[in-house]
């Protein structure tokens, strides 16, 4: 489903690179629910922009549904992310002056589906959201949870091979993140749908199956002495992929 191949990346810094990922490898399979945990300056939004097709790593390949997306021209890139990838952002970014429902069916309005079709559609995945009764009010009108639930129905609308959710609860009190958490967890082992949660919060990641941990640019997995060795063992102790 997603497979990361010996990825590393660097960012020019006046006449030096500097290097922000290093030699990162992991598969997630479909279905899967995983989360990609690390502090600030890890390197997690850098994995999540390359993952999600949005910069070109310096080395290595990201294959999503078997299509090596490193090497897609814009062009293609923009049609493999608006159909086969998934986005739920911090911060919502839902569209204003549209409404909720409206908001779910625009990743739609690109693949060029009747009205009817895209409307449908939305109104069924914002009641498997739990909204049904708020499809035509206003982003504002709704809690920063109930905005986090559109934000996942459009994220589900194209039917993706993966979604990325990136710190989806980060804005949120911790009832209602663990709500939205729950509604993560649902989807996934109902409906199979495939998610990498990129969080800094052990909490967050401890609810999913499976938890891949960056530590300065590089992973830390069990078995990955390299990568160990350049930690203290009281700061490993935490860490690895932790599987059911
Ligand atoms: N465009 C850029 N140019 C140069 N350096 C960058 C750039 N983007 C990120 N970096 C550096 O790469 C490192 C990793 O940053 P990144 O944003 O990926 O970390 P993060 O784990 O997502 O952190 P946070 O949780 O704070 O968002 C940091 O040291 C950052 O300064």
């Amino acid at each position: 489903m997603l497979e990361v191949q010996q990825l590393s990346h660097s960012f020019p810094s006046g006449t030096e690179s500097t290097q922000v990922l290093s030699g990162i490898d992991f598969r997630v399979e479909r279905g899967e629910m995983v989360a990609l945990l690390g502090s600030s300056g890890s390197g997690k939004s850098t994995l999540l922009n390359l993952m999600a097709g949005l910069m070109k790593p310096t080395e290595g390949s990201i294959l999503i549904a078997g299509r090596s997306i490193d090497k897609m021209s814009e062009n293609e890139l923009a049609v493999f992310r608006r159909t086969h990838i998934g986005f739920i952002f911090q911060a919502y970014e839902l569209i204003p002056h549209l409404t909720v429902r409206e908001n779910v069916e625009l990743p739609l309005v690109f693949q060029g589906l009747r009205s009817k079709v895209r409307r449908e559609k939305a109104i069924e995945l914002l009641t498997r959201v739990g909204l049904a009764g708020k499809t035509e009010m206003f982003p504002s009108q709704l809690s920063g949870g109930q905005q986090q639930r559109v934000s996942i129905a459009r994220s589900l609308i194209t039917e993706p091979a993966v979604v990325f959710a990136d710190e989806p609860t980060g804005n949120l009190d911790t009832k209602t993140e663990a709500e939205i958490i729950d509604l993560l967890i649902e989807l996934n082992e109902n409906s199979g749908i495939t998610f990498v949660i990129v969080t800094h919060e052990h909490e967050v990641a401890k609810r999913t199956k499976r938890i891949i941990q960056l530590r300065d640019g590089y992973l830390v997995e069990g078995g990955a002495a390299e990568a160990l060795a350049d930690v203290t063992a009281a700061e490993a102790e935490p860490l690895t992929e932790v599987r059911p």
